[in-house]
């Protein structure tokens, strides 16, 4: 039976495409049924990306978040889905308005570098983030969060709130030296 794959790459936008550059705007509440439906749509793109044979047969890139701009969505909307060593849900949810309301002085990068769907090449160094933060953010009913992260989800969240302040994750990478970070950054395994 043919699985129904609402988004695949081709709905995915590129570098050169001005809305990856610009501010999204801010969801008001309540949504429109359109905009929760694309928030189900980016969860479950997330979900297809780390199935092996999905992400085969429909040729996804493996992602652990998309933005609503990525998807040419101009919107403060974004899906994480970050497993932990087991492929369990570590931090899965579509975060609407999100705020770094605090963050550490402690910075980290994932010892891999970063990557981004919208982005075809491979772009090495390290990617110094805040170790941890503590975000704001509200979910599709318009209820409120305050959740503090650190590590992985945490570097995964600034990754997509940066993609809806037109930020690329190669903008923070040290051009003189990309493996260059200072003695307060860790780097992640
Ligand atoms: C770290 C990682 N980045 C992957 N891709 N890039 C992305 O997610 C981009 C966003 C991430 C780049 C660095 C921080 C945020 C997408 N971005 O552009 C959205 O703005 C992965 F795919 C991945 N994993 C580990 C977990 N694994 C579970 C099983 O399935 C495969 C999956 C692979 N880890
Ligand atoms: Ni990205």
């Amino acid at each position: 039976m043919e699985e129904l794959v609402l988004i695949t790459m081709d709905n995915i936008i590129r570098e050169g495409n001005p809305t990856l550059r610009a501010r999204a705007k801010a969801v008001s509440f309540p949504m429109s049924d359109d905009q929760k439906q694309l928030a189900h749509d980016m969860m479950e793109f997330l979900e297809n990306s780390q199935n092996p044979e999905l992400a085969e047969k429909y040729k996804l890139r493996a992602g652990v978040g998309l933005a609503a701009p990525q998807v040419d969505v101009s919107i403060r909307m974004t899906a994480v889905l970050v497993p932990d060593e087991n492929d369990e849900p570590l931090f899965k949810h579509i975060l609407v308005n999100p705020t770094i309301l605090s963050e550490s002085v402690k910075m980290a990068a994932l010892s891999e570098g970063e990557g981004c769907l919208s982005v075809d090449r491979e772009v090495p160094g390290y990617v110094p983030r805040h170790d941890r933060i503590t975000l704001r953010w509200y979910d599709l009913d318009g209820n409120k969060h305050i959740t503090k992260l650190r590590d992985y989800p945490a570097i995964v969240c600034q990754h997509e709130i940066d993609h809806l302040n037109g930020i690329l994750f190669f903008d923070h990478i040290n051009k003189k030296n990309p493996f260059n970070v200072d003695e307060n950054t860790v780097i992640l395994g």
